[in-house]
Order: C-alpha cells, then sequence, then structure tokens
C-alpha cells in the first residue's frame, strides 16, 4: 500500500492550548480519508496541516512531522506556494472570485505564469469537465461566477484546483452549505476524482463518510481514537466512543 501523507507524532498548539495530541495517520494514495468527530475535536486544524493552511494563524506552534511523498512538508526549505498548489483546499462556503467563471478557473495557470490562449482555453475545459460543471457552463464562460447556484460554486472550486494539477484535495465540510442535490452530485464526484487524486475530506454527516470514503478517522478532543477502512469504523468500531459518535449517543 502506497502511502500519498503520512502525519508523524504531529502536536499542534494554538498559544498554550494543545489542539492536536500526538497525531499519527497515514492516508493511502488515491484513496478518500474521512475525518470525523464531534465539534471543535480538531478535524478542520489536522486538515490544515496538510497543507501548511495553520501557518496563516497567529501563536501556532507545531511539532512532529507530515510527509508527502515521504519528504517532511514542515522542513524550513519547504516552498509553501509550491505545497499548497500540490494540495489544494475548498472550504465550507464556495468562495469564488467575483470575475467570470473562464476567469476562476484559469486564475491558477496564469499566476503560474502561463499566458497562451489556446492552452488556457484547454485547462478551463478539462477542469470544468474533471469537476462535473462544463455542461452546465460551456455556454456561459464569460458570466460571473457569482451568477451560479451553490452546488455549482463549489464544483466551480473544485475545477479551479483541478485547473493547478493538485495531487492531494482536502476537503473541509464541502458539503454543509448544499442542498441535498448538490451534496449528491459533489459526493460523485468526490468517488471519480479519486481515480486520480488523493482526498482528504472533513465532514459532520455519517452517511457521507460512509458512502463516499475509503477510511475513516474518528477524533475527540484533539485525540486520533481510532482509524480504520470505513466499512470496519462503521459496522465493528473498536473503541467504545467511536461507537457511541457513529450511533449518535453524544456529539
Ligand atoms: N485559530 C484558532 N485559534 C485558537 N484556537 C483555535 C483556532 N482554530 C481552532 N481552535 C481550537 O482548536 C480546537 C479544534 O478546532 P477545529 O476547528 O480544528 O475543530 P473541528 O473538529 O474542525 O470543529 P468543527 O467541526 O466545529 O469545525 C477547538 O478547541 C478550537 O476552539
Amino acid at each position: 500500500m502506497e502511502y500519498k501523507i503520512q502525519i508523524n507524532k504531529l502536536k499542534l498548539y494554538y498559544g498554550d492550548t494543545l489542539a492536536l495530541k500526538k497525531i499519527s495517520l497515514n492516508v493511502v494514495k488515491n484513496s478518500v480519508l474521512a475525518l470525523i468527530g464531534p465539534s471543535g475535536c480538531g478535524k478542520s486544524t489536522c486538515l490544515r496541516t496538510i497543507n501548511r493552511m495553520n501557518d496563516l494563524i497567529d501563536n501556532v506552534r507545531i511539532e512532529g512531522e507530515v510527509l508527502l511523498d515521504g519528504m517532511n512538508i514542515y522542513h524550513p526549505g519547504t516552498d509553501v506556494v509550491m505545497l499548497r498548489k500540490r494540495v489544494g483546499m475548498v472550504f465550507q462556503r464556495p468562495n469564488p472570485f467575483p470575475m467570470s467563471i473562464y476567469d476562476n478557473v484559469a486564475y491558477g495557470p496564469r499566476i503560474h505564469g502561463l499566458k497562451n490562449k489556446a492552452r488556457l482555453d484547454e485547462i478551463v475545459e478539462k477542469s470544468l469537465t474533471g469537476a462535473a460543471l462544463w455542461d452546465e457552463v460551456k455556454n456561459r464562460l464569460h458570466s460571473s461566477a457569482m451568477g451560479l447556484s451553490g452546488g455549482q460554486q463549489q464544483r466551480l472550486c473544485i475545477a479551479r484546483l483541478l485547473a493547478v494539477e493538485p495531487e492531494v484535495l482536502l476537503m473541509d465540510e464541502p458539503c454543509s452549505a448544499l442542498d441535498p442535490i448538490s451534496t449528491m452530485k459533489i459526493e460523485e464526484l468526490i468517488t471519480e476524482l479519486k481515480t486520480n487524486y488523493t482526498i482528504v475530506l472533513v465532514t459532520h454527516n455519517m452517511q457521507q463518510a460512509a458512502r463516499v470514503s475509503d477510511y475513516t478517522a474518528f477524533f475527540l478532543n484533539g485525540e486520533l481514537i481510532e482509524h480504520d477502512e470505513t466499512g470496519a469504523i462503521f459496522t465493528r468500531p473498536q473503541d467504545k466512543r467511536t461507537e457511541d459518535y457513529i450511533t449518535g449517543r453524544f456529539g
């Protein structure tokens, strides 16, 4: 089994508060890992350590390591811009830029220096197709992204990521602001995307974790309680606390 990401004895402090308590967790290449657990248990914090988004928060201190293809991303020589290109992130609320659909998707490649119109057209079509949005927007590429529905905006944000050819997709409750149909589309998309990408998904929705993930990690109070294949976590959890959470006895 090939690991894309290896988190080793990771501790993260916000000031004096220890938010991640010595987490060790591996993510298999081209799989979907769901992070579950009650509010405040550290899921988002853990997710953000994988592309160093926590660097943007004051007073954060990290011990331990996070390896991407075997290289520690917290090594002082790491190019953080390049890291975030390789490890992209989708947030709870879709956050398209206030510009056209086309320009949203072309944004990343342009930032990275691409100017060739034909090549940009190609990337925009490929990324929108990859995010299952092309057919819905191909006749309105130059209209504002703000005119799309919430679910379409979220798929646009995924297309915007795909355009810079990442390797890992981090998704922080990507369906929490979406209706059931849009949620279903994103879930289908996640299942398709794992052929080419490694995905880590934070979700509060147990059914969603069960439907789309291959592996599930259960967090409680900053600790990783249990990590296993999703089928095992949901049918025969080893820890009583995992069982209580997934059966709705707390959280
Ligand atoms: N920027 C921050 N500064 C200080 N403390 C923070 C910060 N972000 C998170 N925390 C604290 O770290 C702990 C873990 O928060 P985190 O957001 O990772 O949990 P979560 O499991 O993702 O929660 P939720 O499901 O509600 O999003 C919480 O106690 C939270 O209050």
